[in-house]
This record gives structure tokens, C-alpha cells and sequence, in this order.
């Protein structure tokens, strides 16, 4: 069993939501839908779950047709199970009253099922508890095992930790992805946490404005992102404008050389992606950037960088490392720690006078771009 979404597009009214979006999702596996708000995650739910019509494209569960232009069976005809950001509970069901509220012969004829599933979610002993009763990750987890009671072939859920304090998230995420798992249905999970899509995620599809930009297991997209603004989403990714001269890339925090990229594509004008463990600092007397600010993060420290030229870069260090405020330093990616990203010729200015040999002097900045986009800080939304 598996689902297939197939060259799916919609739009409320003029506007276009999806476009031309196509994505697998194979049983047994979670797949997490990651993008910034707005970007159509919650409307491909809702149109699998068929809160809304499919306009172009298809659905297919193990092949068969299951939505289409002109084929939209409701909601309850699909074996398809919610959970929203809010649990959405029956405040006037008890526990086992809500888990078994879709169930043929309710509670009484599934008494052995309900009991398995309260289990399976550590809440057996709160069966007859009211949902009043219940903290807002008890309430998820009932509403996870409500939407498994049927068992469904696909479960969707959307947000569904958003409303439990984040001390608790990790633990019903580690919880809920077991329990998941378990079941062996097709798992859907909607997110805008890059940290929460790796924690749970078997695969994350990263959406911008109606397209997935890249679908692939959390190892891929963090290795090998399709493109420099996936590369940001995970592990403080950072990006560095820099422009190719000869061998060497210079940089607002120095000279790097071609040879250590992991990527290197023909672009004069390149985003290098790099994350703050991957860096090396260097005491450099006229290096065009200062320490700016150290702060000990445990096990080591985070020293952001701020070059002449106005872009930060944090850099993580051990313990052991001296790091004074205001000291002059250069920064250059370990070996086989950059990826560079090219940069079309339409978003970077003329070149200027200055030739290549003058910018691989040492401590030199060279011309770097009028607007790099450089970290470290991503939003987290
Ligand atoms: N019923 C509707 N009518 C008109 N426009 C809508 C409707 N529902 C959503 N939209 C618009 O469609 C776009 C995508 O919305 P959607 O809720 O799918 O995004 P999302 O990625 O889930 O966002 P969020 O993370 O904020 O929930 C948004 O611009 C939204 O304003």
C-alpha cells in the first residue's frame, strides 16, 4: 500500500496554492511536509483527507484511483485518519469514549482494542479520564490513537505538537513516531520545525510557494541539499556569498580555496553552505573581520564573527579555544565542509574594477556581492 500524489495543483479562487506538486509516501514510513507558512501544507491535507476537491492532478492508494478532477469521495469514505494541532477531542467522551468513537459497536463491542491502542499510547490508566483532565500532550496522544482506532491506511497529522510546551514535544514526538511506526500505516506529518521534520521524519518533502523542492531521508537533505535554502533549514546551515578567482573564492571572512568544496559549480558568483562546527578561526592582524560575541554553549562555545563588510557568521569552537571580543580573525571551512551554491548572473551586481590577484592578497576582501545572504541565524518561524 502506498500513496502516490500526482501532479496535484489548486488554487483558491485566482490565487494558486499548489502547483503541479507530486510526492510518494510508502507504508511503515513518516513523511514530513516542511515549509514556511503559507506554502500549502495544510491544503495538501486537507485534500487528501478530502476536506477539499481535487481540481488537477490525482490521488492514488496502491495504484487505485482515490481522488481526482471529478472523484472526490468525502472524508469518511477514505480510509484516511486526522489529528490536528489541537487534539479537537469530544470534552464530553471519556478517553476510551473518544478513542473508540469511530469504531462499529463503540466502546462496548471494542473494549480489548481500545485498551491496546491507550497502551501503545502510556495512557491506559486514564481510559475513564475526561479530556478536561488530560495535559495538552495527553489529549494529542488520544487523538493520535483515535485516528489509529480505524485503522486507516493513511494517518495525516497537522501540527501536531504546536500546542504541547516544548519540554514535552520531544518526548511525545519520540512517542508518537513509534506508535506510528508501529501501526505500519502511510504517515503524513505537517511541520514548519526543520528540527522537528528530522527528529520524526523517515523522509521530509521541503515545499516552497506550492512545489517540493526536495524529497528525500533527513541524511540526504542535510548532506546533500538540492538547493542553498534547504541547506539552511538544517544544522544552522549558513551561507556565504563569496566570487571565484582562479583556485580561491573570496569571501567577506577571507580567501578560501576551490579545492575543499564538496560542490562547486561553474557560477563566478557562488552561496557557499557552511555550518558553524565546520569552521576553522584564525588570529589574522588585518583579517577583515572581528570576534563579536562569545557565548558558551556547554560543550563548546559559539563565537559570532562580523566582517567589514557587515555579514555575521557564527563559528562553533571547543572549550579550549581563546576567542577575545573585537580580536581580528579570518574564517575558512574545514576540508570538504563548503558547498557552494551558484548564483545566477540576473541577482548579482557588475564586477568591479579590482582584479583577482588583488583580492587573494592577504586579508583582503575583495568584491563579494552587494547583498550576501549570510546566517547564522535562520527562522524557525
Ligand atoms: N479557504 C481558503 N481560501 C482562500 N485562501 C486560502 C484558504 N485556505 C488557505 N488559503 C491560502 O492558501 C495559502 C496556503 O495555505 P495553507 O494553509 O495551505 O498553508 P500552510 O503551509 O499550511 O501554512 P501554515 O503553516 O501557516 O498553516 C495561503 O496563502 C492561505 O492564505
Amino acid at each position: 500500500m502506498s500513496l502516490e500524489i500526482a501532479d496535484l495543483s489548486h488554487s483558491y479562487g485566482e490565487g494558486t496554492v499548489l502547483r503541479s506538486l507530486s510526492l510518494g509516501a510508502a507504508p511503515g514510513e513518516i513523511t514530513c511536509l516542511l515549509g514556511a507558512s503559507g506554502c500549502g501544507k495544510t491544503t495538501l491535507l486537507r485534500l487528501i483527507a478530502g476536506l477539499l476537491p481535487v481540481q488537477a492532478g490525482e490521488l492514488r492508494l496502491d495504484g487505485k484511483v482515490l481522488a481526482g478532477p471529478g472523484r472526490n469521495p468525502p472524508p469518511e469514505k477514505r480510509p484516511v485518519g486526522l489529528v490536528f494541532q489541537e487534539g479537537a477531542l469530544f470534552p464530553h467522551l471519556s478517553v476510551a469514549g473518544n478513542v473508540g468513537f469511530g469504531l462499529v459497536g463503540g466502546v462496548r463491542r471494542n473494549r480489548a482494542r481500545i485498551e491496546a491502542l491507550l497502551d501503545q499510547i502510556g495512557l491506559r490508566e486514564k481510559a475513564d479520564a475526561y479530556p478536561n483532565d488530560l495535559s495538552g500532550g495527553q489529549q494529542q496522544r488520544v487523538a493520535l490513537a483515535r485516528a489509529l482506532a480505524p485503522s486507516p491506511s493513511v494517518v495525516l497529522l497537522d501540527e501536531p505538537f504546536a500546542s504541547v510546551d516544548v519540554v514535552r514535544r520531544h518526548a511525545l514526538r519520540e512517542e508518537m513516531r513509534s506508535a506510528l511506526r508501529a501501526r505500519g500505516a502511510i504517515s503524513i506529518l505537517v511541520t514548519h520545525d526543520p528540527d522537528e521534520a528530522m527528529a520524526i521524519g523517515d523522509k521530509i518533502a521541503v515545499m516552497e510557494a506550492g512545489r517540493i523542492v526536495q524529497a528525500d531521508t533527513p541524511a540526504t537533505l542535510y548532506d546533500a541539499p538540492a538547493t542553498a535554502a534547504v541547506g539552511t533549514l538544517f544544522g544552522d546551515g549558513q551561507l556565504v556569498r563569496a566570487r571565484r578567482a582562479g583556485d580561491s573564492l573570496v569571501t567577506p571572512f577571507g580567501v578560501w580555496p576551490t579545492a575543499g568544496m564538496m560542490a562547486l559549480p561553474e557560477e563566478a558568483v557562488l552561496d557557499v553552505l557552511v555550518r558553524p562546527e565546520a569552521l576553522l578561526l584564525e588570529p589574522n592582524p588585518v583579517a577583515p573581520a572581528r570576534i563579536e560575541d562569545v557565548r558558551v554553549l556547554g560543550r563548546c562555545l559559539r563565537i559570532t564573527v562580523r566582517a567589514e563588510t557587515g555579514e555575521a557568521l557564527a563559528v562553533e569552537a571547543p572549550r579550549s579555544e581563546a576567542a577575545t571580543l573585537d580580536e581580528r580573525v579570518s574564517i575558512r571551512p574545514k576540508l570538504g565542509a563548503g558547498r557552494a551554491f551558484g548564483v545566477p548572473a540576473a541577482e548579482t551586481p557588475s564586477p568591479p574594477p579590482s582584479g583577482p590577484s588583488e583580492a587573494s592578497s592577504p586579508g583582503a576582501t575583495g568584491w563579494v556581492g552587494a547583498t550576501p545572504k549570510v546566517g547564522p541565524l535562520r527562522s524557525r518561524g
